[in-house]
């Protein structure tokens, strides 16, 4: 787990005044970082186009171009001058190499580092900025981004164009703004580069983490005198579309829940021989997965009784965001996990009365609107789904970024209820549930070998057999 911040002021002022780091030295370090970087992955004499800032983003860039001029072809170009303090001295030690900022950007380059806007991006970009990324980003050069692409703000929003990165060298710590959904398409690789004392001592406390795949422990069995019983009995309530059940089900099966059954008033036919079915809840149950294909006007009164009264672990999703009886769920019971999208969370906002917010509203601020449920519903874990998917428990949030495309079909929701669900019914916290689940999930999309358009639902659960740590 990483820490990640909203942006690294604070954390730049306490070096100074706590470290006797100056801004300088900061700086250098910044700088260094890329050069390292650049001479690692290229080669020697490449052409490299820097576009700098007027700012101190900019003023990494000039001083990146006094590291490696005279071993790079270096352009260095300030469309904007130099107005920052460090970034006039900055340009002062570049011009002492003998060497000159270039009045135009070259048409062509092997490597372009973008350094004109980073943190202090607080306006829209001007026409010539546009067009200046608009230029860059056709180049078909190495594309390296200074602390934050050019154009993305400090809530992770694209302008309408922002640098397309292959790789965002940030300084100092991970910022929020490079895991909102709207930025993933632009940050490429992610870096981070120390700044004259190790990230233990730059970094401080914060309220979001970062998920790696370090992260992840999946159930391995290890009691040799193991019987089904041992691995707990979920229970997964099927209402219309029994489908989505089925696929919750098998997920969980997959993920080592010891026995899986479905809920249902109707017999099912054609079930995989490996789950069972009942209409009632077993007595053994140690955990319920509700709301996938569900439907809304579906109201399970006996079972919701039991859930309260015996404080089963539940997990709930899609359908259940939109019925009124979720609030009880949630204020009653001590073990839940809600798996809203978007659009569903919108609903369940409004469901409970927190706020009415699109869902472009929610796109927006994605990490600041989970924050809200968590305060309001603290007992809950709340797993809003997205390109980057936000675990937020007890006002503190969990990033998962190891998801991709391949997960985007229908099913792969239902898939995540059943590995979440599975390791609730297995004894894990809803929030270690939360975590594992969700990177079992993006692991097991990770591993499929086929084109990325081709993955089926079942295709991603065949992968969850190979998901060990
Ligand atoms: N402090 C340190 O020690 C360290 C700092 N570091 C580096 O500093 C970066 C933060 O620097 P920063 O605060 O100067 O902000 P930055 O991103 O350069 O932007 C501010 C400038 O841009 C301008 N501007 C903004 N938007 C604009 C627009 N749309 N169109 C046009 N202009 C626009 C704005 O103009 P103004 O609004 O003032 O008119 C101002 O001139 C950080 O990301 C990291 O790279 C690292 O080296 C680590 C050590
Ligand atoms: N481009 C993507 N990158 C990462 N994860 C994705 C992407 N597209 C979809 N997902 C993940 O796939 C799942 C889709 O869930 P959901 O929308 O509920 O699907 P369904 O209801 O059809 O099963 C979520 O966990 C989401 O985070």
């Amino acid at each position: 787990m990483q820490k990640v911040f909203n942006n690294c002021y604070d954390l730049d002022r306490r070096c100074y005044e706590k470290f006797g780091l100056t801004e300088d030295i900061l700086m250098e370090h910044a700088a260094e970082g890329m050069a390292r970087h650049i001479r690692d992955t290229c080669g020697d004499k490449e052409q490299l186009l820097i576009a700098a800032g007027p700012g101190n983003n900019g003023a990494d860039g000039i001083t990146l171009a006094r590291l490696l001029h005279g071993d790079f072809d270096v352009s260095l170009y300030l469309p904007y001058g130099a107005k920052s303090a460090m970034a006039k001295i900055q340009l002062e030690r570049f011009l002492q190499l003998g060497a000159e900022p270039v009045q135009s950007p070259p048409l062509q380059a092997d490597i372009v580092v973008d350094t004109l806007f980073g943190t202090g991006f607080a306006k829209p970009l001007d026409t010539k900025g546009i067009d200046l990324v608009d230029s860059f980003n056709g180049m078909e050069a190495y594309k390296i981004a200074c602390d934050v692409p050019t154009g993305i703000d400090p809530n992770g929003n694209p302008n309408p164009i922002a640098f397309h990165a292959d790789t965002t060298i940030t300084m100092g710590a991970l910022k929020k703004a490079l895991f909102s959904d709207h930025a993933k398409p632009y940050v490429g690789r992610i870096e981070v580069v120390d700044l004259g004392i190790s990230r233990t001592h730059y970094e401080h406390h914060t309220d979001a983490f970062l998920l790696t795949q370090e992260d992840f422990t999946p159930p391995l069995r290890t009691n040799a005198a193991s019987h089904k019983g041992t691995f707990g009995h979920l229970c997964v309530i099927a209402g219309k579309k029994r489908g989505a059940a089925v696929l919750c089900g098998s997920a969980a099966l997959r993920f080592g829940a010891g026995l899986v059954t479905l809920i249902s008033d109707r017999n099912i036919d054609n079930l995989p021989f490996s789950l069972m079915q009942s209409g009632d809840l077993p007595d053994t149950t140690s955990a319920i997965a509700m709301g996938m294909g569900m439907g809304y006007d579906y109201d399970p009164i006996l079972i919701k009784t039991s859930i309260v009264e015996d404080d089963i672990p539940i997990l709930m999703d899609a359908d259940m965001c939109y019925v009124p009886w979720i609030r009880t769920l949630l204020e009653k019971c001590s073990k839940t996990v809600v798996t809203p999208h978007p659009k569903e969370f919108s609903v369940l906002l409004k469901t409970l009365e927190i706020d009415n917010v699109t869902v472009s509203e929610i796109q927006r601020d994605r990490f600041g609107w989970a924050k809200r449920f968590s305060e309001a519903y603290p007992k809950t874990v709340l797993l809003l789904k997205g390109a980057n998917t936000l675990i937020a428990h007890e006002g503190i949030i969990y990033i998962n970024p190891l998801g991709t495309p391949v997960l985007s079909q229908a099913g792969s929701g239902d898939i995540l209820s059943g590995l979440i669900a599975s390791l609730m019914a297995q004894g894990y916290t809803p929030l270690n549930a939360a975590i594992n689940g969700s990177l079992a999930h993006a692991l097991s999309a990770r591993r499929y070998k086929g084109a990325n358009f081709s993955a089926t639902a079942e295709d991603l659960i065949e992968e969850i057999r190979w998901l060990v740590n």
